[in-house]
């Protein structure tokens, strides 16, 4: 079972609405559109966006450079207004959900003074939300205790994005959402973060992050959002959105003392077959029945080996998009 079917069944509080009627919607966006205006012209960031998150899901928001991510991140916190279309937080505008601490964001750029320390840092800002009570949780959860007396300047990419992390949590928001928040970390600084960031969405925390790493949303969201200049090209849950790559791939290795050229035809005639290829002695055959492949291969043609893999979340995105990353 993939890490992403293990978090599907999250608890999905239900919250009540500004109108004070139960409501187990988190963020809504409908119809959402932003264009810039450029000295070449005006520029269309975000083209038509409709998404609804509810309580308690952590969705990945995942695209290519440029796809619009962090516009449309920049509108679901108030920084930047739609040019056309409404946004609402649990119910208010997101101006509002900020000033309430409903909504916090780990976001890419700026946010840190560099010559505080760390604790001055979280000092500052829980006095700000009223939050004191909540220094030393935030710094244990997100593990930057051993960092009090560090200058910020002096601190790794990765310590301040653990910082803001920190920063972000100290009004215990209902809705987080983080933009790239694991971008300059290295791979063991970035497991740690997930690790820590799976801790509190276990909790209950809706949780909605834009990502370039495929692997990222495969492991830790259980619903994808894929954009792609400006608009949403698909939105499910990961794991199907991997199979809308194609079937999946049944591969084994042929007898060796067969030639191989009877089996692949034999192969390549099962229904629904859409790619067959042979390297060596092992045969990998795609298709949408798999599990055909499989007979065949082990009843009939006496294959060994056997191994059925589904189509990685790159694939579903290059096929989508027709983008490389
Ligand atoms: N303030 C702005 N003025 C003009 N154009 C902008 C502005 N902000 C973003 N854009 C343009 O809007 C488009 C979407 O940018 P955005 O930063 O939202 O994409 P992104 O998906 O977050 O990309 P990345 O993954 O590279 O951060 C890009 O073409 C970008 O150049």
């Amino acid at each position: 079972m993939s890490q992403a079917n293990k978090h599907q069944t999250l608890p999905h509080p239900v919250s009540m609405g500004a109108s004070g009627q139960e409501s187990a919607q988190a963020l809504r966006l409908r119809n959402v559109s932003k264009t810039f205006n450029t000295p070449e012209g005006p520029l269309q960031a975000v083209a038509g966006i409709d998404l609804e998150v509810g309580s308690g899901e952590i969705v990945a928001f995942l695209g290519p450079n440029g796809a619009g991510k962090t516009t449309a991140i920049d509108m679901m916190l108030g920084l930047t207004q739609p040019s056309s279309g409404t946004i609402s937080v649990f119910g208010k505008s997101p101006r509002a959900a900020v000033e309430v601490g409903e909504i916090s964001a780990v976001l890419q750029t700026g946010g840190l003074l560099r010559d505080l320390t760390v604790h001055e840092t979280v000092r500052a800002i829980a006095a700000l939300h009223g939050a004191k009570d909540r220094i030393d949780e935030v710094m244990q959860r997100t593990d930057i205790q051993s960092l009090t007396k560090r200058k910020v300047s002096k601190c790794s990419g990765g310590e301040q994005q653990r910082l803001k992390f920190a920063l972000a949590l100290l009004p215990d928001p209902r809705l987080l959402i983080l933009d790239e928040p694991t971008a300059g970390m290295d791979v063991s600084a970035r497991r740690a973060f997930w690790e820590t960031m799976r801790q509190d969405a276990l909790a209950g925390r809706t949780v909605l992050f834009a990502t370039h790493y495929l692997e990222e949303a495969q492991d830790f969201a259980e619903r994808t959002v894929l954009i792609g200049a400006g608009k949403m090209l698909a939105d499910g849950p990961t794991a199907q959105l991997r199979e809308m790559a194609g079937g999946r791939t049944a591969s084994a290795t042929l007898p060796a003392h067969e030639p191989p050229e009877e089996a692949l035809a034999a192969l390549r005639a099962l229904p629904r077959v859409t790619a067959v290829a042979l390297n060596g002695h092992r045969v990998s055959v795609t298709g949408e029945d798999s599990d055909a492949a499989a007979r065949m291969l082990l009843t009939e043609l006496g294959a060994t080996d056997l191994e059925i893999t589904a189509p990685t979340l790159e694939a579903a995105f290059l096929a989508l998009t027709g983008e490389k990353q």
